[in-house]
């Protein structure tokens, strides 16, 4: 029988397939064509794409920010179908000639990576997506060591990697000082598989203490209510920040 790995991989493999394709002018430097595609497609394929319904949660949050969002970082790359969703409303948010504008991604599997580098391409946004492989934390420290991301200089973070990380890396980002008072984290599968450490924390409104970053948080239905599937998104915002 195939390894988890292997599906993981195989899978990914089939959806580059599938949009490469496809007629190039349908897609080619649209991201969000390229982000619908992928979403439709993974419908019937065995996906663990952010999907549109949530998708849809996170931009509303995004839009909503007082200060727009220029610097995102995601944690489970995959396919690259949510870090081609943020860079499509980071355009839409700043315009198309917008400098500053900045995603981080971080993927473990090599192979998935290559995947998402080549939709990303497809999709016209490789000049601001940037996809690191790795562990995430290895990769988000060498950032920061790099100075490509400066203290309080994350206005998003995107948790949708293995949930058992989660709350270590959230706890990372808050000791390299990422977050400002603002800033959003978004987190998907929370319900199901389901971070429950990483719940209790940002309900508890974080670390505690004098001079930690608190947070509020909510967690929000998508509109595409299925039974026993996961949907919800957790979307928190920093209200102090050290
Ligand atoms: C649910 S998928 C991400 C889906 C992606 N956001 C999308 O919408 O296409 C999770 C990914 O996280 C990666 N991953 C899991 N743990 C990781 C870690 N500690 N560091 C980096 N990547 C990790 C997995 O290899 C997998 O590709």
């Amino acid at each position: 029988m195939a390894s988890q790995d292997t599906v993981l991989q195989t899978n990914a493999q089939s959806a580059r397939e599938y949009i490469l394709s496809q007629p190039s002018d349908a897609l080619s430097n649209n991201p969000w064509a390229v982000y619908q595609a992928l979403d439709l497609y993974s419908r019937t394929a065995r996906l663990m794409n952010f999907k549109q319904a949530k998708l849809n949660v996170a931009k509303e949050a995004l839009t909503a920010m007082e200060t727009p969002p220029k610097v995102v970082i995601e944690f489970g790359t995959y396919i690259g179908c949510s870090a081609i969703a943020w860079a499509a409303i980071l355009r839409d948010l700043h315009g198309p000639f917008a400098e500053g504008l900045h995603i981080y991604t971080f993927e473990v599997s090599e192979t998935v990576a290559d995947v998402a580098r080549d939709l990303i391409r497809v999709a016209g946004v490789e000049d601001i997506v940037h996809v690191m492989v790795g562990p995430a934390s290895e990769s988000l420290a060498k950032l920061v060591e790099e100075g490509k991301i400066v203290k309080g200089g994350v206005d998003m973070a995107f948790f949708d990697h293995w949930e058992k990380f989660y709350l270590s890396d959230l706890k990372l980002c808050e000791d390299l000082g990422l977050f400002r008072v603002g800033s959003s984290v978004i987190a998907d599968n929370t319900d199901i598989p389901g971070a429950p450490d990483y719940l209790e924390y940002l309900r508890a409104g974080g670390r505690g203490g004098e001079g930690s970053v608190k947070y509020v948080t909510k967690s929000v239905q998508s509109e595409h209510i299925v039974e026993r599937r996961p949907n919800i998104v957790e979307v928190s915002t920093v209200v102090a920040a050290p």
